[in-house]
């Protein structure tokens, strides 16, 4: 399974952002990308009074241009994500679309990134956002997968339980910043990796030092063995990755972590709202 990963500019515009999207789309494809992923937020600068702003319905415009796209580059394609509009409240949303079109998964962001670090970066995606609260997996004809967004990526359980629903990879558009990204973003995606030995994929959007929050950029490839595969740094570009599922049963194989674990001393379960 060949990824790419589109680390794109983010403007103000939605429909330059979508027009960007669209040409590094179509260089994906000629890649050979068999999946694309976008970044969090592409279509929209990454600023809480943005995001009831920017939002649409599903099946709007956005949505539907993504749609296209899809259908245009014959991929799957883990579209980022976009402020939606449900109701009078608005979600940090991912749409996934198969090589039709058509859509075949939506994840809402479940843990809203609320943090304050000292002399560093703050962010109250609470201000604006309401959270998910469901897990989101879809099948592909390279197994199931798993999407979450971001911040999502922190908490250990919430990727256990998509490893445990059979994600053999997991998609993560997101946008870690100059506090956090040097500190956490390749360790995240490593350790997370190794704890579920699965193939975990991060896009990011491109740095604009001239937006109000500065992206770590550093779109990430990880393998079940905790190795990065393959990094971008903070410019625009797309990322290529390969994922060799026998590989991945190999090492399951060999290190039997999740076989290991004591489920008789301990658990985890989705609390079904
Ligand atoms: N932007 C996020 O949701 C998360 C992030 O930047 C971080 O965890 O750090």
């Amino acid at each position: 399974m060949k990824v790419a990963l589109i680390q794109m500019q983010v403007a103000s515009s939605p429909a330059e952002n979508l027009q960007t999207a669209r040409t590094h789309l179509k260089d994906a494809a000629a890649g050979g990308a068999d999946i694309a992923v976008l970044p969090e937020m592409f279509c929209c600068p990454y600023e809480t009074p943005n995001f009831p702003r920017f939002a649409q319905k599903e099946g709007d415009e956005i949505w539907q241009a993504l749609s296209e796209m899809a259908k245009e580059n014959s991929l799957y394609l883990v579209a980022g994500s976009v402020p939606e509009d449900d109701d009078g409240k608005t979600y940090n949303t991912s749409y996934v679309f198969d090589p039709e079109g058509k859509c075949i998964a939506k994840h809402r962001k479940v843990h809203l990134f609320d943090i304050d670090v000292k002399g560093g970066q703050r962010f109250m995606e609470s201000e604006t956002l309401t959270a998910g609260d469901s897990l989101t997996t879809f099948d592909t004809p390279w197994g199931k997968m798993g999407l979450c967004i971001c911040y999502d990526i922190r908490f250990p359980e919430w990727m256990r339980l998509m490893a445990l629903e059979g994600a053999k990879a997991v998609f993560i558009p997101a946008a870690f910043n100059m506090t956090t990204g040097p500190a956490h973003w390749e360790l995240s995606f490593r350790a997370r990796a190794l704890d579920n030995q699965i193939y975990l994929f991060g896009c990011a959007p491109a740095r604009d030092m001239d937006a109000s929050y500065h992206s770590w950029g550093h779109s990430i490839a990880t393998n079940p063995w905790g190795e990065v595969m393959a990094q971008l740094d903070e410019t625009e570009g797309i990322l290529f990755a390969h994922a060799d599922f026998q590989r991945e049963d190999a090492i399951r194989d060999q290190l039997p972590l999740l076989r290991h674990r004591r489920v008789d001393l301990y658990e985890l379960r989705e609390i079904k709202k």
